[in-house]
């Protein structure tokens, strides 16, 4: 089995990287051999522009089974606690579009784009991979993707109210796009590493956050390794 991770920077998955050192075999610089298991790291870059140029001269020269998208982000919702991991099902571009006076319109909204038109479900990019092998128990959360870290109460009321966002990033949509694309099964997972509230960074748990994250993305490659192993077996 090929899996793909990827995450916008390495330190986000520095402990994955640590745990492959030692529990795999290293076949080049982004490859390494982990029991019956191909597994491919690419660090694409911090935001939609590199994570979609990355993924997509990736893809033109492989094909993974499964690719996983592992980063921190923020949340808009005050009852999640930082350094939760979620898993996230479906993703906005919520910053591509005009600004009409106040207000944000986004493609669809100013009819350059048309709903549901691929790879989008309704205005969304909504991961539609349900044969997902492993019993995935993390919380679903929709996501919102924008190239500016929102830090103003207008930004985020106006993001609330159009999108009901669960959490935000600045890779998601990108990832989701470029598998959607491809027709490559995918997981993006992500911890919570702040609100997204008026920017205080001090308050950003960002520690927590890859930890947690990275032993969910162990727990995940492992499973993943292990349940391939068992049905190839069976064959
Ligand atoms: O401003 C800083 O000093 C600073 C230092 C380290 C990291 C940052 C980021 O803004 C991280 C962006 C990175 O993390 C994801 N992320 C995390 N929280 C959020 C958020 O609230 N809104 C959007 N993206 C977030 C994002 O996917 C980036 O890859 C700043």
């Amino acid at each position: 089995m090929k899996i793909l991770v990827t995450a916008a920077t390495s330190l986000e998955i520095k402990p994955f990287l640590q745990y492959l050192e030692q529990h795999s075999q290293q076949v080049s610089d982004y490859r390494f051999r982990l029991t019956g298991c191909e597994v491919d790291v690419l660090i694409a870059g911090i935001g939609m522009m590199h994570t979609a140029f990355s993924l997509g001269k990736y893809f033109t020269l492989h094909t993974p089974h499964v690719a996983i998208q592992a980063g921190i982000c923020g949340t808009f919702r005050k009852d999640w606690h930082l350094g939760a991991v979620v898993a996230v099902e479906s993703e906005h571009l919520a910053d591509l579009g005009a600004e009409d006076n106040d207000q944000f319109k986004d493609l669809f909204d100013i009819n350059l784009w048309k709903e549901s038109q691929h790879p989008f479900t309704g205005t969304s990019l909504v991961n539609t991979f349900h044969a997902w092998p492993l019993a995935l128990e993390l919380p679903a959360a929709t996501g919102v993707s924008v190239n500016r870290v929102s830090g103003s109460a207008a930004t985020i009321a106006q993001l609330e109210a159009k999108y009901q966002p669960d959490t935000e990033s600045m890779e998601g949509a990108a990832f989701h796009y470029a598998c959607l694309q491809e027709n490559i099964p995918f997981l993006q997972i992500r911890s919570i590493s702040n609100y997204v509230e008026i920017r205080d960074k001090s308050k950003w748990q960002i520690p927590t956050a890859v930890k947690n994250l990275n032993d969910e993305l162990v727990r995940t490659v492992e499973e993943l390794c292990a349940h391939y192993t068992t049905v190839t077996k069976n064959f």
